[in-house]
């Protein structure tokens, strides 16, 4: 059978990284895809380079729409990144009816929704294996493994170079700066790696995801997204005294009003195989109410764990390419007719166990009267660590852990003990979940 033509839109990192796979392994792909698979032409602003990794197998050049506009590729492969000419990109290559595969979490998270009924409409798949976990093949375990169950909730490590970052900085003590620029070097950040640092890249991703377990419409806008900049390394060292580890998650959980979907730093008990994912490793457990737990764990980033991905998603277009749309798997899992409209819920209704450190004077009645408005506001403690006062300081860090509570509450609590004389600095609130 004729070999199936890929054009692919940047070859950076990932573009790089997806070349070589398939070049490397092409027997064993031809043999499981049914046809060779491809690459017969690339687009690169930065032909020199493009053209230094490609070397004579196809031609090189810097139009994308050129690749898009070439009767013989069947697939269009984009791996440019961002919100912009990609999704024109996109958008033009459904309209010319080629398949697209994309790595693409943010443009997915952003425009899914109009992507997908494009794609739809035209009867073209678009793939995006890579966008959620890199190499980790969790957007198949979620649309099709786990298919049988009513998924519950989904908490994930998801973003490489945070997870890098938390855990150079935790292991070798080294400073937040340096190692952003060190995971900037091994390829993992994002173009801006304030996406990353920030928690946007793991937003991207955990909605993606929440769309696929809950059958709801991509809805970024709606995610609660706190990164990793505002992290201090005395809650690193207070939370490992307590047990825990600390790690920035993207959450999405069904409750019966709705969804919650949000990312921030999480303290996680440190007996959690979760909680032990270190360096630029990505891991993400799945509750389905059949099934039970499930834990995914690889790398999720970088130019071949990444590639790894993207080469599967064009060994499944090959694959289905000639069957009938109608029994393609839905690009969100759930057919179009039978979407949810679940809300994605506002934070203050939020469900979390919580972590508050408070800088407080180091006088008599202060606990008392901290738990008191934590009473008041019917939130129970699970635990209390209060710091020694180093000789001669009138000062001391308290430390509590809660039981789950709603964060309306929460918020009220917080806003009262911060009024306190005796409370000498913003409070720090992290949330704790328990993950099982
Ligand atoms: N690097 C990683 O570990 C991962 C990246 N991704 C996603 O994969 C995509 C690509 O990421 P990287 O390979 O890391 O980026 P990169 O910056 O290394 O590569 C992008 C390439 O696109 C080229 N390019 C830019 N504008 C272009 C245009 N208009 N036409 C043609 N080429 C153009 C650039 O010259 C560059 O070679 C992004 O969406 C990213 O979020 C997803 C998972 C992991
Ligand atoms: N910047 C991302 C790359 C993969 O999606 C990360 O660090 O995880
Ligand atoms: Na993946």
């Amino acid at each position: 059978m004729k070999a199936i033509k890929v054009g692919l839109l940047g070859i950076g990192t990932v573009g790089g990284g997806t070349f070589q796979v398939l070049r490397r392994n092409q027997d064993e792909i031809r043999g499981r895809a049914g046809r060779a698979i491809e690459i017969a032409m690339v687009a690169d602003l930065d032909v020199e380079r493009a053209r230094a990794i490609v070397g004579d197998a196809c031609p090189v050049v810097t139009d994308a729409r050129q690749v898009i506009a070439n009767p013989e590729i069947d697939i269009v492969v984009e791996l440019i990144g961002g919100y912009g000419v990609a999704k024109t990109l996109v958008l033009e290559a459904i309209a010319a009816g080629k398949h697209v595969v994309t790595a693409n979490k943010a443009l997915l998270a952003v425009h899914g929704t109009e992507i997908f009924a494009a794609a739809h409409a035209k009867g073209v798949m678009v793939a995006f294996e890579a966008a959620v976990a890199g190499g980790i093949p969790i957007i198949k375990a979620l649309r099709e493994g786990l298919t049988a169950n009513r998924i519950e909730w989904i908490a994930g490590i998801i973003n490489g170079t945070t997870n890098f970052i938390l855990s150079e900085m935790r292991s070798k003590g080294l400073d937040f700066a340096t190692v952003l620029k060190e995971a900037q070097r091994l390829g993992y950040a994002e173009a801006d790696p304030t996406f990353d640092i920030e928690g946007v890249d793991a937003a991207h991703k955990a909605t993606i995801m929440s769309a696929i377990a809950f059958g709801i419409p991509v809805q970024f806008d709606k995610a609660h997204v706190e990164g990793i900049t505002q992290l201090q390394a005395a809650d690193i060292k207070y939370a490992e005294q307590l047990g825990y580890r600390i790690k920035l998650l993207g959450i999405a959980r069904r409750r019966d009003t709705g969804v919650e979907l949000r990312v921030h730093p999480t303290l996680i008990p440190a007996h959690r195989l979760i909680a032990n994912v270190e360096g630029a490793m990505n891991a993400v457990v799945v509750q389905g109410d059949a099934v039970g737990t499930t834990l995914y764990y690889g790398k999720g980033a970088g130019a071949e764990p990444t590639a790894s991905a993207v080469v599967a998603d064009l060994v499944d277009i090959t694959r289905l390419a000639t069957a009938d749309p109608e029994h393609r798997v839905p690009h969100l899992a759930f057919r179009p007719d039978a979407m949810s409209d679940l809300p994605i819920l506002p934070m203050e209704q939020v469900h979390s166990a919580y972590y508050l450190r408070l800088r407080v004077a180091d006088e008599a009645g202060v606990l008392s009267r901290i738990t008191t408005i934590l009473a008041e506001h019917d939130i129970s403690i699970d635990a209390v660590l209060q710091r020694e006062s180093a000789e001669g300081e009138r000062q001391t860090d308290l430390i509590i852990l809660t039981h789950d509570t709603q964060e309306r509450r929460v918020n009220q609590a917080l806003a009262q003990m911060q009024g306190l004389p005796s409370v000498l600095a913003p409070i720090v609130r992290l949330r704790k979940e328990e993950l099982a």
